[in-house]
Formats: structure tokens, C-alpha cells, sequence
């Protein structure tokens, strides 16, 4: 069978008495794009922080390619590098979009300022934005920050083969969108799986469309736990309640209208 990239057993997380992840197992797998898709407050944006390592879990174990990852807060000892869209852009306005993209090569690598700013430019020019490096993030729309944070993820230091993101986390990369801003993120997400040199991915969503167009493998939460795994094809046949319910958008099912976390 196929080693996953990534690994998650038993991965527990509370806050207070709020137990947000109660014994979530979850593979990445190279190449893939797996979606984590389910109602608000279900712990979807936490578990990708724990992917991340901003965020230790409680309990459970994080292997990475067969390899147990104890380090989560260890930058050193981390055998992978993870890049990660906020749900929020997370721009700094002070900053012009070039200083943001080049932000981390700026800051840590001992590549020239001119080498930096063509290799900004070359990612801008990826996600549709050549020549916008000297604005600043207010003159921007939404969808084009949004872009403007997915330059900063893919952009590393070419001169350091250990820099390449080998896995990219997108947390609700459309929320807020309108519909044509979200078609073109969501293009833009499937295109950079060909052509950024990460093919893999997990995005954290409920919008039905960039489930649609952006996934291959799903995975269901509600209330900590996973409740379906399939996918994109499967969503057409399932008769899974949860599943059901969320493509509905119904009331009625086993998933709370107006949940305590929502
Ligand atoms: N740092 C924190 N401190 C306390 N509670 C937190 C913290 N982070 C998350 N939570 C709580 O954990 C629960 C799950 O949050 P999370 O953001 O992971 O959900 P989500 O499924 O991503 O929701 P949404 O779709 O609305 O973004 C919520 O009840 C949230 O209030």
C-alpha cells in the first residue's frame, strides 16, 4: 500500500472543556488533493494548523513519510517543508505586495534583494498579477489578495532544494469570494498543482463549488470526528445522512442546524 506523506492517528485537540478533534485519523497522500470539508466549528481549520505545526494536538500521533514527527514547535527538526493560505489573506498593509511575497526569503535567505524581487515577480506572474509589486494590499480586491497570499506560499528559495513547499494548506481559500472571484482561485489552486512544483494539497472548505472543481479525495467532519470519506465522484452516489445533508444544505439530518460551536 502507499506510504502517506502525512499521517494523523487518534489526533485529539480540546480547548477548555471544548473538545474540537476527538480522535481524527487523516492521510495526505503525494500528488493528491484532499478537501476537509464539513459545517463551521468542526475543527476543520484546527487540524490543518496541527498539519501545519502551529498547533500542537493533545493526544494522537503526526507521521511523516513513515516517520513519527514529534517536533511540531521545532522548526529545525521539521522533515517537510508545509505552506499554508490563511482564510484571511494575512497581508501586511504596511508592506508593498513584493515585500510581501519575498516577506520569509527577504527576512532568511542570503539571496540578493534584486534575486529576490525577480523571483516575487516570477510567482505574481503565476497567479495572474504580473506588475502589481509595488502596490500596496488597500489597492487590492479580495480575490487578488488572495492571490497575492498564494505567491508568498509557492515562493521559495531556488538555490535550496530543502525550501521546495512540499505540501500546500488552504484554509477556505474562496470564503467571501463571489462566484466568478472563487472560479478563478479555484483554477488558479488546480493549475498551480501542474505547475508551482507542489502537487499536493489540502484545502479546507464548504463552498460546493471548489469541492467540485478542486478536489479528488474528501473527507467529511462533524463534531470532531470524521463521518464520510470518498470521493468527488462519490458525492453523486452517497447516501451518507451527513453528506446528504451538507449538499442539501438542509435543516433537517443528523448534523445540528445551529450547532454549540457555530
Ligand atoms: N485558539 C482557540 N481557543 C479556543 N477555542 C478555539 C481556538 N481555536 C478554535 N477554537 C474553537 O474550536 C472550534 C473549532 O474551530 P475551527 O476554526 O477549527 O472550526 P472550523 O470547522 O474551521 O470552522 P469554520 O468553518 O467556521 O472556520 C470552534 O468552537 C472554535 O471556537
Amino acid at each position: 500500500m502507499r506510504q502517506p506523506l502525512i499521517e494523523l492517528k487518534g489526533i485529539r485537540k480540546a480547548f477548555g472543556e471544548n473538545v474540537v478533534l476527538d480522535g481524527i485519523d487523516l492521510a495526505i497522500y503525494q500528488g493528491e488533493s484532499l478537501i476537509i470539508l464539513g459545517p463551521s466549528g468542526t475543527g476543520k481549520s484546527t487540524i490543518l494548523r496541527i498539519i501545519a505545526g502551529l498547533l500542537k494536538p493533545d493526544d494522537g500521533e503526526i507521521w511523516i513519510r513513515g516517520d513519527r514527527w514529534e517536533g511540531a514547535e521545532d522548526e529545525v527538526t521539521r522533515p517537510i517543508r508545509m505552506s499554508m493560505v490563511f482564510q484571511q489573506a494575512a497581508l501586511f498593509d504596511s508592506l508593498t505586495v513584493a515585500e510581501n511575497v519575498g516577506f520569509f526569503l527577504l527576512q532568511h535567505s542570503r539571496l540578493s534583494r534584486k534575486r529576490i524581487y525577480e523571483l516575487v515577480e516570477e510567482k505574481l506572474d503565476l497567479v495572474g498579477l504580473p506588475g502589481i509589486g509595488h502596490l500596496y494590499p488597500d489597492a487590492l480586491s479580495g480575490g487578488m489578495r488572495k492571490r497575492v497570499s498564494f505567491a508568498r506560499a509557492i515562493l521559495d528559495d531556488p538555490e535550496d532544494a530543502d525550501d521546495d513547499p512540499q505540501i500546500l494548506l488552504y484554509d477556505e481559500p474562496t470564503a467571501g469570494l463571489d462566484p466568478v472571484a472563487s472560479t478563478v482561485i479555484e483554477d488558479l489552486i488546480v493549475e498551480l498543482q501542474k505547475s508551482s512544483g507542489c502537487e499536493t494539497y489540502a484545502i479546507v472548505t464548504h463552498q460546493h463549488s471548489t469541492i467540485r472543481r478542486t478536489g479528488q479525495r474528501l473527507v467529511l467532519f462533524y463534531q470532531g470526528k470524521v463521518h464520510w470519506r470518498g470521493t468527488v465522484a462519490d458525492l453523486e452516489t452517497t447516501d451518507n445522512p451527513y453528506v446528504v445533508q451538507f449538499l442539501q444544505g438542509a435543516i433537517q439530518g443528523p448534523m445540528e442546524a445551529l450547532g454549540k460551536h457555530q
